[in-house]
């Protein structure tokens, strides 16, 4: 898949549903990110990530095995504040040019020790659809082929082939619509970092 420049993630919302967007935020603006989640991560702040939603949520190891820890967007470090604006402004570009009514977002650090994954799935919920497009910003400078841990994207609404393998290269940003894509990450071989977000509508919950 060609990579998107900032400029063209709305087109390529618009025409295919997903964009990856090499260098969204400058190098030492990822190494800021990805030490001070390092550090809380080391200071155990982080919680193994659960599936499901509301009374439903639980610990699944085989189907998610990664940490994470949940972005106070009122209480954003200087360096998660920058991310925070640099998506803000994404967000205005595509209300713009789709009217998607995207209002807010949030977001969690997630860390892959070696060996985690996240089994194929998608990220909205049945009784509830606010989460309308995701965002995965990466945080790992020095990834290689051979690091494992690429997103699987897969490409027409079910979750078979074709489908694509992204790469979670330090800086890259992967934006996409929430229910539209399965999608898993495969098996981490060296730790992992990202910020996983959605941007959302307002509440279209039913009950
Ligand atoms: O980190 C990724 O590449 C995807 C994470 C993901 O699918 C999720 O947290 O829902
Ligand atoms: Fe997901």
């Amino acid at each position: 898949m060609p990579p998107t420049s900032i400029d063209g993630v709305e087109d390529a919302i618009i025409e295919r549903g997903y964009a990856c967007v090499p260098n969204f935020l400058p190098p030492p603006a990822v190494e800021a990110l990805a030490s001070e989640a390092r550090h809380m991560w080391e200071d155990g702040a982080f919680e193994f990530a659960r599936i499901g939603s509301g009374a439903n949520r639980q610990r699944c190891p085989q189907v998610r095995s990664d940490r994470i820890l949940w972005l106070d967007t009122d209480a954003l470090s200087t360096a998660q504040h920058r991310y925070w604006r640099a998506l803000d402004e994404l967000r205005g570009r595509i209300n713009r040019a789709t009217m998607m009514g995207l209002v807010d977002w949030e977001g969690h650090l997630a860390l892959y020790p070696p060996g985690t994954f996240y089994r194929r799935h998608i990220d909205v919920f049945a009784n509830a659809a606010e989460r309308q497009l995701t965002t995965i910003l990466y945080l790992n400078p020095d990834w290689q082929s051979g690091d494992g841990g690429e997103l699987r994207l897969y490409l027409d609404g079910s979750n078979r082939e074709p489908y694509i393998d992204l790469e979670p290269r330090g800086g890259t940003l992967v934006t996409f619509l929430s229910s539209r894509f399965y999608h898993e990450v495969l098996p981490a071989h060296t730790e992992r970092l990202s910020i996983t977000g959605w941007f959302r509508v307002r509440s279209t919950r039913h009950f």
